[in-house]
């Protein structure tokens, strides 16, 4: 199926490095498919972008936001887009996604989002059969004994004495693509450090190495806390693209804030890319 429309104006966003390309259809209607998410996605042929993200009109939330990795795939939750469509709207809004309902208030420089509350049974995260998610039996070479988060979207995070020694690049792709999880899995390796303060690096399902992940911090401090490594009360996570404040105390909702840029609007001609 083709687009209905033959030019596509887009916004390119960032939140700390994780970009986007974001189409406002919440006027015109557009039909996006996981073929030219790929296309518009690839850095050398196309715009460039970790994530599609595409706004459409929404009968319980002020808009819905669509999320679509650079590798086509249609997801439920991104936390870096939600700050960034925040700041693009202006105003308080409540953003329906599949992975539930995230409200954000701009600010400044960014917004902060209430990301709804993290599920942690075995089938919600989801995982292929019935285990404890917080300290998961298994393990992928060094990284072992995993906690498993879903906040909208599907987190596993493993604890490491130093995250810059995890070889990522080869290893998230294993974890990811492991048959215990049905509909694959972001992948987050973590660091408390002594101050109490969280060091993150992320391979994100269907997109791979990110600068930052929204979603990956909050599940990440929603397992520290659930682990009692940190309060969770306010939480620095140090990402590659630089910080996210998070907060979490059980039976609560997760709250993050942090930047969101806007780097231009463009037009492009949908016949070059199909
Ligand atoms: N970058 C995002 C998460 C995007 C979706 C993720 N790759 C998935 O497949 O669930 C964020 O900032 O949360």
């Amino acid at each position: 199926m083709r687009p209905s429309s033959s030019k596509l104006t887009f916004h390119k966003m960032h939140g700390l490095g994780n970009d986007f390309v974001i189409v406002d259809a919440r006027q015109h209607a557009v039909t996006m498919t996981d073929e030219l998410v790929r296309a518009l996605a690839n850095r050398r042929t196309g715009i460039g972008c970790d994530q599609l993200i595409q706004l459409e009109p929404s009968q319980e939330a002020d808009f819905a936001m669509r999320i679509f990795n650079a590798d086509g795939s249609e997801v439920e939750a991104c936390g870096n887009a939600a700050r960034c469509v925040t700041q693009l709207v202006g105003h308080e809004a409540q953003i329906a996604t599949t992975g539930g309902t995230i409200s954000g208030t701009p600010d400044d420089t960014g917004a902060t989002l209430d990301m709804g509350e993290p599920r942690f049974d075995w089938d919600t995260i989801p995982l292929a059969y019935a285990m404890d998610t917080t300290n998961m039996p298994v393990r992928w070479e060094e990284l072992t004994n995993p906690i498993a988060v879903n906040i909208g979207n599907p987190h596993v995070i493993f604890f490491v004495e130093d995250t810059a020694s995890v070889d990522l690049a080869r290893l998230g792709p294993i974890v990811e693509n492991d048959p215990l999880f049905p509909e694959r899995i972001n992948v987050n390796v973590a660091t408390v450090e002594s101050d109490g303060s969280i060091t993150l690096r992320v391979w994100e399902r269907g997109t791979g190495l990110t600068r930052a992940c929204g979603t990956g911090a909050c599940a990440t401090t929603v397992a520290a806390v659930r682990r009692k490594l940190v309060s969770g009360r306010e939480t620095t996570v140090h990402l590659p693209g630089g910080d996210l404040a998070i907060s979490w105390e059980p039976g609560q909702e997760v709250r993050m804030t942090g930047p969101a840029a806007h780097v231009f609007t463009g037009e492009i001609e949908l016949d070059d890319f199909l």
